[in-house]
């Protein structure tokens, strides 16, 4: 595509009620979309990142920054560019994957709209909807806990996951297990708020026959997640540790990991991840798309991702109505626990440009 523009819109979205994890607890969300405008049409990309630096150490203001300091400029300066252009533009920018991802995800976007390609077909898929499973945030009580997670078990979801951390683990997840029964998936997700003083208190999870225990310790330690695998027979899956491909095949190699959580914003985009889809199918690693509250317009793009043969695990790929009362694009409706994949051009969803306007935090950034 050749670039004319680049667009930053803010905007705020509520929650239809608190979140909370391990970091912290949200009441809304807060979006940067970047909207490329192409000599060939427009294309549209969301920015995963939180408000604050906590999931990541990338942050709302700080991918504002990055996109409108140095990568905007880039992809301006070189024009005419594909989306496996993208990376290798913005290479001399160290790390800011999420930034990155929103801009290549927007370009990509442009570019299948152009040539009538879904992501879908672009990426690969091989199913026409995904099994999909939901992200259940830390309750004020464990009544108020079962009373959410049976209102996501009668919505058909496939899978649930309970956020975990120390003080709130053992017992919620018994009390969820009980409701659920036996033959239900369920796993958990500490967003790295544990230490390796806590392996044999993670042991207690093992009699709950869950899938998976989501990234017990920080970003960086793969050491202690092969000590963990070793002492427990809860598989362990990493989220925060899998920045990019070559990261996933050595936690792969090392034994810290057996299943995968991909999220296309924080490995750089949707490329960097089918980079990893492949490596996992090749190694037997089952893999699962995550989420990151994202409107539609990052919906879409990971509904098309899940489709992939390797997406063996329900993902976060909720219905819209999960998080929001309303979506930026059409909704995403559960129908039997799946979500259709978009079948139009690009991410084959379309933004409401009046909620834009009505939800903006602030006035667009356009560079050009
Ligand atoms: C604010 S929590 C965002 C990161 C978290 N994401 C989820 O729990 C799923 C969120 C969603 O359903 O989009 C994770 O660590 O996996
Ligand atoms: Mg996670």
């Amino acid at each position: 595509v050749t670039l004319e523009a680049v667009e930053l819109h803010r905007i705020g979205m509520p929650l239809v009620r608190p979140f909370e994890t391990s970091f912290g607890r949200q009441t809304a969300r807060e979006v940067l979309l970047v909207r490329v405008r192409t000599a060939e049409g427009e294309g549209w990309g969301e920015c995963v990142a939180m408000t604050d630096p906590f999931y990541s150490h990338e942050y709302v203001d700080g991918c504002e920054a990055v996109i409108t300091s140095y990568l905007a400029p880039a992809l301006l300066a070189a024009r005419t560019l594909r989306a496996d252009d993208v990376a290798g533009l913005l290479r001399f920018v160290v790390g800011h994957r999420m930034a990155k991802a929103a801009l290549e995800t927007a370009v990509l976007d442009a570019q299948t709209r152009a040539a009538g390609l879904s992501f879908g077909e672009f990426f690969g898929a091989v199913r026409p909807e995904v099994d999909c499973g939901v992200s259940v945030g830390i309750s004020p009580s464990i009544d108020e806990l079962l009373e959410e997670v049976a209102g996501y078990r009668d919505a058909g979801y496939r899978r649930i996951k309970l956020k975990i951390k120390p003080g709130w683990d053992l017992e919620p997840v018994a009390a969820v297990r009980e409701l659920l029964g036996p033959a239900a998936l369920l796993q958990v997700d500490a967003n790295t708020a544990y230490t390796e003083a806590d392996i044999d208190h993670l042991r207690g999870l093992d009699p709950f026959g869950l899938l998976l225990i989501e990234q017990p310790f920080v970003e960086e330690d793969i050491r202690t997640h092969v000590r963990l695998a070793r002492a427990i027979d809860t598989p362990v899956c990493l989220d925060e540790s899998i920045t990019g491909v070559d990261v996933a095949i050595d936690a792969i190699e090392r034994d810290a990991t057996s299943i995968v959580n991909i999220k296309p914003g924080r490995v750089g985009g949707y490329l960097e991840a089918i980079r990893i889809h492949d490596a996992c199918l090749e190694r037997d690693v089952p893999v699962w798309c995550g989420g990151m509250l994202e409107t539609g317009v990052g919906r879409a793009a990971n509904v098309a991702l899940a489709a992939l043969p390797g997406f063996t695990l329900p993902g976060d790929t909720s219905a819209s109505d999960r998080y929001f009362a309303e979506d930026l694009t059409e909704s995403f409706v559960l129908v039997d626990g799946r979500l259709a994949v978009p079948a139009g051009p690009g991410s084959g969803v379309t933004v409401r440009e009046e909620l834009l306007g009505d939800w903006a935090l602030r006035t667009p950034v356009v560079l050009s």
